[in-house]
């Protein structure tokens, strides 16, 4: 039986998916083998030593110690892509929200209630005090081309807007998606500077904490207006503050306020919305779980944030997965163990991300906790399991 902590509220459509013969799930558990998470903190939160995987339902990242999950052995996914058109969807609608007045003009004509006959000659007398501009033949930039980024490109020059897009690090994948008439510009400077509307989507890390501070918004066109759908920490808020003071940013649509934005008029501040819809909320439970499970019963790993991406079809009734940091005779020392236990290997793959690497491994007679225990000692290991489907 294999167990699954929640943190969080995650779609049942996803949950559903672990079969209760052969899982138990709880929002509170002992010695859980893996954990769903969404946007819950984990970097205070004691992970137990029996948790093997992490699956973020969601995108980000940056709420999970993923370092950390490294070092022991714990395999971290998120889900690419699963809500990013509910993201794209509320970037498109920030967009219309900062160009023309509607929430201003909402209110005030609500301020006109009880004024019977009058209101359809006060609503046509006040209304331009509510003005705003199209969208369509303006400048977009695009910080980010990866699953949110490109649909916002694509659909926003659907809807008539020049779009230009910054990403260093594209996928193949996301360039295959992007419109072929889509800009590349060649620094976040060129994009900034050239932009009427600047959307935000790439993950907060070390790299891009505060990618958007004083320095950046000093080069950026009068009257801008910036969205902000990946996280709060990639922009600075008192420069962002400092910047609609002078004039420079015309509207800061936001789904991450902190008390410091709430106060400021031209701030669009959102209540973090950006997957906040089922569809969104589902697709990611769905792919957590089946990732999870894939991982639990097979040792296959499909979109892991620390681990490399590993697949084999089950050969033999046992397999023994291992990762490993990625470091000089690693497969040596492995398959040495294996000789010296008698052990025949029928299959076996190796890949490596970053600093750490994995191996899939099916052998030919059952798996043993003395070999298991051998394994785990080789210096460099982070993790060994021994997955029995006999
Ligand atoms: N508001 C929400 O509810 C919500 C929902 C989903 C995702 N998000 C946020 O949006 C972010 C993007 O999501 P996604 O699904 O598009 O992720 P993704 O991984 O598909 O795309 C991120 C892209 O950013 C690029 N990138 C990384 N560093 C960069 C840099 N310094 N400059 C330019 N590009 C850079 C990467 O190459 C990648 O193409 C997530 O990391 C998450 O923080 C927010
Ligand atoms: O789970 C959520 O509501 C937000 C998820 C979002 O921030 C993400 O990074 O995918």
């Amino acid at each position: 039986m294999h167990k699954i902590l929640t943190l969080n509220k995650i779609a049942s459509k996803g949950l559903d998916l672990f079969s209760r013969d052969l899982y138990e799930v709880a929002s509170e558990i002992g010695h859980p083998d893996a954990i769903i998470v969404r946007s819950q903190d984990m970097h205070s939160f004691e992970i137990p030593e029996t948790v093997k995987a992490i699956a973020r339902a969601g995108a980000g990242t940056n709420n999970i110690p993923v370092d950390t999950c490294s070092q022991r052995g714990i395999v971290v996914f998120n889900t690419p892509g699963a809500n990013a058109n509910s993201v794209k969807e509320l970037t498109l609608t920030g967009m219309f929200l900062a160009s023309r007045k509607i929430f201003r003009g909402m209110e005030w004509v609500k301020s006109l209630v009880g004024r019977g006959d009058e209101i359809p000659a006060l609503v046509e007398k006040g209304k331009k005090e509510f003005t705003g501009n199209e969208i369509r033949g303006k400048k977009l930039g695009v910080i980010g081309l990866g699953a949110i980024g490109v649909d916002v490109a694509n659909d926003a020059e659907r809807l008539g807007m020049i779009v230009s897009g910054y990403d260093p690090f594209i996928s193949v994948e996301a360039a295959w998606g992007l419109s072929p008439s889509i800009k590349k510009a060649e620094t976040l400077e060129a994009l900034i500077s050239e932009s009427d509307y600047i959307s935000v989507h790439i993950p907060l890390n070390d790299q891009t904490r505060g990618i958007l501070n004083r320095e950046r918004f000093s080069r950026m066109k009068r009257g801008v207006k910036v969205l902000n759908f990946s996280r709060g920490g990639l922009v600075n808020n008192t420069d962002m503050l400092e910047a609609i003071q002078a004039g420079i940013v015309d509207r800061y649509v936001t789904d991450f306020p902190d008390d410091s934005l709430l106060r400021e008029e031209n701030v669009i501040a959102i209540p973090h919305l950006g997957a906040s819809t089922p569809e969104a909320e589902e697709n990611c439970a769905v792919m957590a779980a089946r990732q999870l499970i894939t991982f639990l019963e097979t040792g296959n790993i499909l979109n892991s944030v620390n681990f490399p991406d590993c697949s084999m079809p089950l050969t033999t009734g046992t397999r023994i997965i291992i990762g490993n940091r990625n470091i000089p005779n690693m497969v040596g020392q492995i398959t040495t163990i294996l000789a010296e236990e008698s052990m025949n290997i029928s299959e076996m793959i190796n890949r490596h991300k970053d600093g750490y690497a994995y191996n899939i491994i099916d052998v030919e007679s059952p798996g043993t906790d003395a070999l298991l225990t051998k394994l785990k000692g080789i210096e460099g290991v982070v993790m060994a399991r021994i997955i029995d489907k006999k």
